[in-house]
């Protein structure tokens, strides 16, 4: 069992019967728990003044005192504790009454040692499913802090205006630019600032699903729609009711998913594949393509009726070398946010470094240059970060990476990949070529601003 592991969490017995004690702590401690046992109420209150308990588990009559009377004063002292009541009398009431008055679950007498394992056990993992969500909200936050909207760009401030006035209305947004200009980061700035902030958010990254699975992916399917469904399945859609569907890369979608989607967006109603009930939606959808969406629409890859459906209110994110003054800005914000991150605080750029950042094309956008920053702020051994340490030696005007001159690895592999793609004939060719699959590519191309 999983707890038989864990050393790091305690448990509290209070039972006035010393043989329940024992056998209580005998199972406890084998699960890997540090056990403390009292008779009395009294007791059991000032073990828990000395420390803290995740568990309690509480006899629901204490002699003459009453168990369920202790409970609020336990959760007093500790109101994380999760208190488990141990009943002789297992009635369906006292248990209504238990839980009422915030035990989280009781156990009856005579209990199997498993019994005890395994109320324990479901409070421990609850906890650490807790403390995971805690992590992740504060990784979340830090996302949040790792963004950036201060601009003195006049392209970029009314970027912002435009994207704050669709954002308050409920319309369909069309985020377009560059890969790397901050397009997911956008669509998330502009749901926080909607009616629907507090809804869910989904994101969809329509180049990693197969066409074969893009629509059941989007829509649901009943089990046996196809080959592999073999049970009923909620699309994206649906996830995201109430809140705001997120579709990255939009121009990928398949034929199918894109008739689908077009539907959806004239009336919110949709079907899930191989059911004939329509379904209706809650959603408000931003999208977002770095690629000209009309030439797909001329070469056929995607209709036309959808592409003037999103293109309603279309917003383009301007490059970064279009943002000359918010470069440096934009650097400095990098440089304080991984310092804090990486524990290295007064990181600084050196003179060279400021301008060899203004000098250079950026055309992998926020996207390189916060990897170029977050790289030296790792690798740096001086608190000085150079041009070298941002890999932008090379950048202008300098000799090329190639093999054996003074350069890092990622360089040479950077122009490698920058020279095999032209010259084969399709990605997957490129990548055939290079010897790695098509999404380590498509990865490796994002980072050095090869898309
Ligand atoms: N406003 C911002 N402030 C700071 N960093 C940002 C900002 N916008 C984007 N970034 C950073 O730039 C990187 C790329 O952002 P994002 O994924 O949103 O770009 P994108 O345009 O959606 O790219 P792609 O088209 O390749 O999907 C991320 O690492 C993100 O943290």
């Amino acid at each position: 069992m999983e707890i038989a592991n864990d050393k790091s969490w305690s448990a509290l017995i209070v039972d006035d019967d010393a043989g329940v004690r024992q056998s209580l702590r005998l199972c406890l401690e084998a699960a890997g728990g540090r056990i403390l046992g009292v008779g009395a109420g009294a007791a059991a209150l000032e073990a828990l003044e000395r420390s803290a308990y995740d568990l309690v588990f509480l006899d629901l009559w204490l002699g003459a005192e009453s168990g369920l009377e202790l409970l609020p004063q336990i959760l007093r002292r500790q109101p994380h504790t999760a208190v488990i009541l141990i009943t002789a009398f297992a009635t369906f009431e006292s248990a209504v009454q238990a839980i009422k008055a915030g035990a989280v679950d009781y156990i009856p007498k005579p209990f199997t040692p498993d019994q005890v394992r395994l109320a324990a056990e479901r409070v421990l993992q609850a906890r650490r499913l807790e403390a995971r969500v805690g992590e992740l909200e504060e990784r979340l936050g830090e996302l949040d802090a790792e963004s950036f909207f201060d601009t003195e760009n006049p392209a970029f401030r009314a970027f912002l205006q435009t994207a704050g006035r669709a954002a308050a209305s409920d319309a369909v947004v069309l985020l377009r630019g560059e890969s790397g200009t901050g397009k997911n980061v956008m669509a998330r700035w502009i749901r926080d600032r909607s009616a629907r902030h507090a809804g869910a958010f989904v994101g969809v990254n329509c180049p990693a699903l197969s066409t074969e699975l893009m629509s059941s992916t989007l829509f649901g399917h009943r089990k046996g729609a196809f080959t592999g469904a073999v049970a009923d399945a909620v699309g994206k859609v649906q996830e995201a009711e109430g809140g705001t569907l997120f579709l990255d890369e939009v121009g990928d979608l398949s034929l199918d998913a894109q008739a689908r989607l077009l539907r959806f967006l004239n009336d919110r109603t949709y079907e899930r594949l191989g059911e004939a009930a329509e379904r209706r939606a809650d959603v408000r959808l931003i999208a977002a393509t770095n690629r000209p969406l009309e030439e797909e629409v001329r070469a056929g890859r995607f209709r036309e009726d959808l592409f003037y459906r999103l293109n309603v209110l279309s917003l383009h994110l301007p490059a970064l070398r279009e943002r000359p003054e918010d470069l440096l800005p934009l650097a400095g914000h990098y440089l304080r946010f991984f310092s804090s991150r990486m524990g290295r605080p007064g990181l600084r750029l050196t003179p060279a470094a400021e301008d060899a950042i203004a000098s250079h094309g950026w055309p992998g956008n926020l996207r390189e240059l916060r990897n170029a920053i977050e790289r030296a702020a790792i690798l740096s051994p001086s608190q000085e970060l150079g041009p070298a340490d941002l890999g932008l030696t090379h950048a202008k005007g300098a000799p090329e990476a190639a093999v054996g001159s003074l350069v890092s690895l990622e360089a040479i592999e950077r122009e490698h990949i920058a020279r095999v793609i032209p010259q084969a004939p399709t990605l997957e060719a490129a990548a055939r070529i290079l010897g790695i699959d098509a999404t380590t590519l498509q990865r490796k191309r994002k980072r050095y601003g090869l898309v």
